[in-house]
């Protein structure tokens, strides 16, 4: 299989290089920007193997088969139209695709919103809970970091109604790399080194995509509280989850619940009682950790999941499911270990 990156040049678009670099089927034939064509991707990233060029971002500069798209939200659904009328798959890293109502796309990111029969085509690429759809898809809306980590640490309990399906609180933590390459007042080493900052206080464009997914799961689900803090660290989320437990439950069964939940999802590793994962355990990888607790005092559940938000989060994400639309084990080129320290 052939692929293009489209954004090459971002931290997203980079990681996909580097997954992909290893993948036994997948092969890299054409790297795009939109501001260095013509530039080696060594002199943009000097660590990079290979030898890519940076191709002008024009259709007749595309090639291959799969279009990973690495952009900022409106560029993904200015190129998406083209590619699948060209025959290209496509699987978009942006939030362009997510939201199936184009209202509340247009309202949560405040731009307009793409074309209303891509939103119905697109298929939402969180893998573990969308397999068949996206095995025929033509078009992936790869879910967003914060919500990948969220929604795979939430499923069980809201599917099987373990919960009350209201009050859920998300307390989400993510590395700067989360913020792109851009550089910002918000994201310099200044404003970020030994702080801790809490942004976007109900009003992240995350909300609409994390309560979409809980609802189509269970439609009584009410609007979670979901915050997000830059903390100073350059890959990792981490989100913390507070529920209230629908009837008096133990740990065990939670745990079990989970267990056998996941049993056939090769990425999501779930620990045993007292174990709490963190960032640096799934550093470089595509694992998302969860730890449990439940607490019989205010008979609340805390879930805490960490993933690497450029590869889960991302980038690894996005490989994983061209392997499924291509009827390729999920795992394959994903196989990495964590880096730790
Ligand atoms: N960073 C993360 O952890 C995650 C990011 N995402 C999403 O993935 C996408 C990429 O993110 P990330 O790699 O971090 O962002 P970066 O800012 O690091 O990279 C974005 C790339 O998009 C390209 N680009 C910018 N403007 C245009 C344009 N007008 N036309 C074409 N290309 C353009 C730029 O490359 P050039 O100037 O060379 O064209 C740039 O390198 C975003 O939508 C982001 O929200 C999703 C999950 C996690
Ligand atoms: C640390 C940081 O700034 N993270 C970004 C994640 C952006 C992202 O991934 O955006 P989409 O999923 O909407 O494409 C943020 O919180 O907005």
């Amino acid at each position: 299989m052939k692929v293009s990156i489209i954004g090459a040049t971002g931290y997203g678009g980079v990681e996909l290089v580097r997954l992909l670099q290893h993948h036994p089927y997948m092969r890299v034939v054409s790297v795009h920007s939109s501001s260095q064509a013509g530039v080696s991707l060594r002199d943009v990233y000097p660590h990079m193997e290979g030898s890519f060029v940076l191709r002008d971002l024009r259709m007749d500069d595309i090639e291959g088969d799969l279009v990973f798209l690495a952009t900022p939200p409106g560029v993904s659904s200015e190129w998406t139209p083209k590619l699948l009328a060209a025959g290209y798959k496509v699987i978009d890293l942006s939030g362009d695709f997510r939201l199936r109502d184009g209202s509340v796309y247009a309202k949560w990111y405040k731009r307009q919103a793409p074309n209303e029969e891509l939103l119905k085509q697109a298929v939402y690429g969180l893998t573990e809970w969308n397999r068949d759809r996206i095995a025929t898809a033509s078009l992936i809306a790869n879910p967003g970091c914060y919500p990948t980590a969220t929604l795979l640490g939430l499923a069980p309990l809201v599917i099987e109604k373990w919960i009350v399906p209201h009050r859920v609180i998300i307390d989400a933590k993510s590395g700067v790399s989360g913020a792109g390459r851009g550089v910002s007042l918000g994201v310099h080493f200044s404003e970020t080194n030994e702080n801790v900052k809490i942004y976007k206080v109900n009003t992240h464009q995350h909300i609409p995509e994390i309560e979409q997914m809980l609802c189509d799961w269970n439609e009584q689900m009410d609007p979670v509280t979901f915050s997000t803090h830059l903390i100073p660290m350059t890959r990792g989320i981490m989100a913390t989850m507070y529920a209230e437990a629908a009837r008096p439950l133990s740990l065990e069964r939670i745990i079990e619940l989970y267990k056998e939940t996941y049993k056939h999802c090769p990425f999501v590793r779930v620990r045993e009682a007292g174990s709490f994962p963190c960032t640096k355990d799934v550093y470089g990888s595509n694992y998302c950790d969860i730890g449990l607790a439940y607490d019989k005092r205010t008979n609340r559940i805390t879930v805490v999941s960490v993933i690497d938000n450029l590869v889960k989060g991302a980038a690894g994400q996005a490989v994983q499911n061209a392997n499924v639309m291509c009827g390729w084990d999920e795992q394959t080129g994903l196989t990495s270990m964590p880096m730790y320290p």
